[in-house]
């Protein structure tokens, strides 16, 4: 397996409207990638493809080696962890941390089938390396949103994903949880047998160096990707906001300012 996965051609029409737009685009095995885009360029709609959600209208999708059309999806989705704030509405809030995290195992929302002495090892372990260890008992609703965070990335992990998507993981987070979840992501990544990552977000200096490629996605097309250095230049960003924006570098994140 070379891609990690792959769209080719992807075009989705709704009410007689191109959602998506002929949307090129393969992730390589050792490549972690961004995608980002404005509110309503279709990221989550790509996303919704990705798990096999909904079906493109054109185009083939290739992911984790196995093509669409050609695969169990229920099966192939136990090998994709989506953290993603829909999902914060579908969990039993009143959820023990360790309990939730544990139900990501069997790609269940609550806890339906009984939970083994190693899972529960398994469960602490991830909380461990996500820095919510002291959260054991605790019930989800009463965490705060970071802490949610973590626990709902230790929950996607405890299937082994080979895919990791986050989107927008940092979302409502103040600057010190926001750090420190992105401090979690990144040792994730350094890990042996790290899942490949997607990081889906609208804020540039989240996309940290970990994150080697960038998708930008405007209006449905890929405005354009590649190397994130590269990907996030003044004079790109500028053209793809429709907006003069000054970009600076600091510890291999970009932020951004209207010039
Ligand atoms: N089922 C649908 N039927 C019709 N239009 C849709 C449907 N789903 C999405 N759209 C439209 O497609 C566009 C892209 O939506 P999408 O939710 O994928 O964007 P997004 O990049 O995830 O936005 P945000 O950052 O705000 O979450 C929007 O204009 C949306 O209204």
């Amino acid at each position: 397996m070379n891609h990690v996965f792959e769209m080719k051609n992807i075009t989705w029409l709704r009410d007689g409207k191109k959602v998506l737009s002929d949307i090129n685009w393969s992730a390589e095995v050792g490549q972690h990638w961004a995608l980002f885009g404005l509110n309503g360029s279709g990221k989550t709609t790509l996303l919704n493809m990705l798990n096999g959600y909904i079906w493109p209208t054109t185009g083939e999708i290739n992911v984790l080696g196995h093509r669409f059309g050609d695969v169990d999806l229920r099966e192939l989705r136990k090998s994709i962890g989506w953290v993603s704030s829909s999902l914060q509405e579908k969990l039993h809030g009143g959820d023990k941390a360790q309990n939730l995290v544990v139900s990501g195992k069997y790609a269940s929302i609550g806890l339906y089938d009984k939970p083994s002495e190693e899972d529960y090892e398994r469960a602490m372990m991830l909380m461990k390396q996500l820095r919510c260890g002291h959260l054991i008992d605790r019930s989800y609703v009463t965490c705060s949103q970071g802490e949610q965070q973590k626990l709902l990335i230790a929950r996607a992990l405890m299937s082994s994903p080979r895919l990791l998507i986050l989107d927008e993981a940092a979302n409502g987070l103040d600057f010190i949880s926001k750090e420190e979840l992105l401090d979690s992501i990144d040792e994730l990544a350094h890990q042996n047998h790290a899942p490949h990552m997607l990081y889906v977000t609208h804020h540039t200096e989240e996309i940290l160096p970990i994150f080697t490629h960038t998708l930008l996605l405007h209006q449905g097309e890929v405005f354009m990707s590649g190397l994130t250095r590269d990907v996030l230049n003044e004079e790109c960003l500028s053209e793809f906001f429709e907006l003069p924006v000054d970009v600076s570098w600091k510890n291999d994140r970009a932020s951004l300012s209207k010039k």
